[in-house]
C-alpha cells in the first residue's frame, strides 16, 4: 500500500510540473526562432504577446490571455542585449500604449455629457479612465503572476531608469513606461505586503551573503566582519516580499550604544567581542549607520523610508528608550 499510495503520490506531483516544464520549453524554442528576426521578430513577438485592452463592456468578463503569453516576453527580453533592449522598450512603450485617438474621442464626449445628469459623467469618466490605460500596463499586470514575474519586473524598471539617466533615449513613451511601472510597483510594494525580518547570525547564508554583497555604505571586509554586524549591539533588519523570496530589498543596520557616537570609525570598526552577551543597562542610544537599497528597479518607491520608521517604532516599543 506504501508503494501504490507513493506512485500515486508521485504521479499526482509530476503532472503540474511537466505542463510548467512544457511550455517553458516551448517558450525557449519559440524566443530561440525570433532571436534570429532581428527588428521584425521584435515587432511580430510584440503584436501577439500584448493583448489588445478588452472593450469597456467586456473588460471583466474577458479571460486573461495565456500565461505563455508573459513566459515567452520575458524569455525574449532576457536574451536581448542592450541595444536591442532600448530598442524593443521603444517599440513596447511607443506602439502598445494608449489609445490617443480612442482618448481624444471620449474627452470630447465627456465634454457633451457636462450637462447630464451624474451617473452619465460618472459613466463617461469610467470610460475614460479606463482607456487610459496603457497596453503594456494590462500585460505588466499578467507577468506579475507568474513565477519570477515581479522579479522580472522591477530589473526590467532598473533598465528603463537607466535609458532615462543615461540619456539613451529622451522618448516622452519611455517615461510614460517608467511612469507605469513605477505606479504598478508601488502598488506591489506597499507597506502591508512587506515583511521586516531582523538579520541575524542564524539567518540562512544566503541572504546573509546578500547583506554583505549589497551593503552599499561601509563595505563588508569579512565574515567575521559580517558576524559583528548582526551580533550582540547591532541590528540589521531588511524587507522582503513574497513574490521575491529571499531576496532584501533594503537593508538597515543599526548601532545599540551607551553614547552617541561623534564618528563612524568607532560603530564600524570597534565592536565588543563577538561572544558576549549584551548588557541593556549599557544602551542608550540607537544609531542607524548604514541604509542600503538593494533593487535599483524599485527606486523611488522609498522603501528605506518606510523600513526606518518601522524600526524605529520597533526598537521603541522593544522596552528601550533610545536617543536616536
Ligand atoms: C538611501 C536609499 C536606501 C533610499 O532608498 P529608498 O527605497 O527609500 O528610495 P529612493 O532611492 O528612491 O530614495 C528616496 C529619496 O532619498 C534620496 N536619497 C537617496 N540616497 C540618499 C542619501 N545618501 N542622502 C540623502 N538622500 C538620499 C533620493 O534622492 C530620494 O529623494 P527624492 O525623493 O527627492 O528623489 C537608497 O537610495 C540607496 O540604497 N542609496 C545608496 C546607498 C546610500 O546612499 N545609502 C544612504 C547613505 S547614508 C547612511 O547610510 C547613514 C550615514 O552614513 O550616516
Amino acid at each position: 500500500t506504501g508503494l501504490v499510495r507513493f506512485i500515486c503520490c508521485t504521479v499526482s506531483l509530476r503532472d503540474p510540473e511537466m505542463i510548467s516544464y512544457a511550455s517553458d520549453v516551448r517558450c525557449r524554442r519559440r524566443y530561440s526562432t525570433h532571436i534570429r528576426g532581428g527588428v521584425s521578430g521584435m515587432e511580430e513577438i510584440l503584436s501577439r504577446v500584448v493583448a489588445p485592452l478588452p472593450s469597456y463592456e467586456t473588460r471583466d468578463k474577458s479571460p486573461p490571455p495565456p500565461e505563455t503569453n508573459s513566459l515567452e516576453f520575458m524569455y525574449f527580453y532576457k536574451s536581448l542585449d542592450k541595444e536591442d533592449k532600448l530598442c524593443f522598450l521603444t517599440k513596447l512603450s511607443q506602439d502598445f500604449g494608449v489609445d490617443h485617438k480612442s482618448v481624444s474621442e471620449l474627452a470630447l464626449k465627456l465634454l457633451d455629457t457636462q450637462l447630464r445628469d451624474l451617473a452619465t459623467i460618472l459613466l463617461a469618466e469610467d470610460r475614460l479612465r479606463y482607456t487610459l490605460t496603457p497596453r503594456y500596463k494590462q500585460l505588466f499586470s499578467h507577468i506579475s503572476r507568474v513565477e519570477g514575474g515581479v522579479k522580472f519586473l522591477v530589473d526590467l524598471r532598473a533598465d528603463v531608469l537607466e535609458i532615462i539617466s543615461s540619456k539613451a533615449s529622451d522618448s516622452p513613451h519611455i517615461r510614460d513606461l517608467n511612469g507605469a511601472l513605477k505606479s504598478l510597483l508601488s502598488e506591489w510594494f506597499s507597506v502591508g505586503l512587506l515583511r521586516l525580518e531582523r538579520i541575524t547570525w542564524q539567518s540562512p547564508c544566503e541572504i546573509l551573503q546578500k547583506i554583505s554583497q549589497y551593503e552599499a555604505v561601509h563595505p563588508v571586509r569579512n565574515w567575521t566582519d559580517l558576524k559583528r554586524r548582526v551580533g550582540p549591539y547591532r541590528r540589521c533588519y531588511a524587507f522582503t516580499h513574497a513574490a521575491m523570496p529571499g531576496e532584501p530589498l533594503v537593508v538597515l543596520h543599526v548601532a545599540l550604544t551607551e553614547d552617541i557616537s561623534d564618528n563612524i570609525q568607532s560603530i564600524v570598526r570597534e565592536f565588543a567581542t563577538l561572544d558576549s552577551d549584551e548588557d541593556v543597562n549599557k544602551i542608550n542610544s540607537a544609531i542607524f549607520y548604514s541604509i542600503s537599497s538593494t533593487q535599483a528597479g524599485l527606486q523611488g518607491v522609498e522603501l528605506g523610508n518606510v523600513l526606518i520608521k518601522r524600526v524605529v517604532c520597533l526598537l521603541g516599543v522593544q522596552r528601550y528608550s533610545y536617543r536616536y
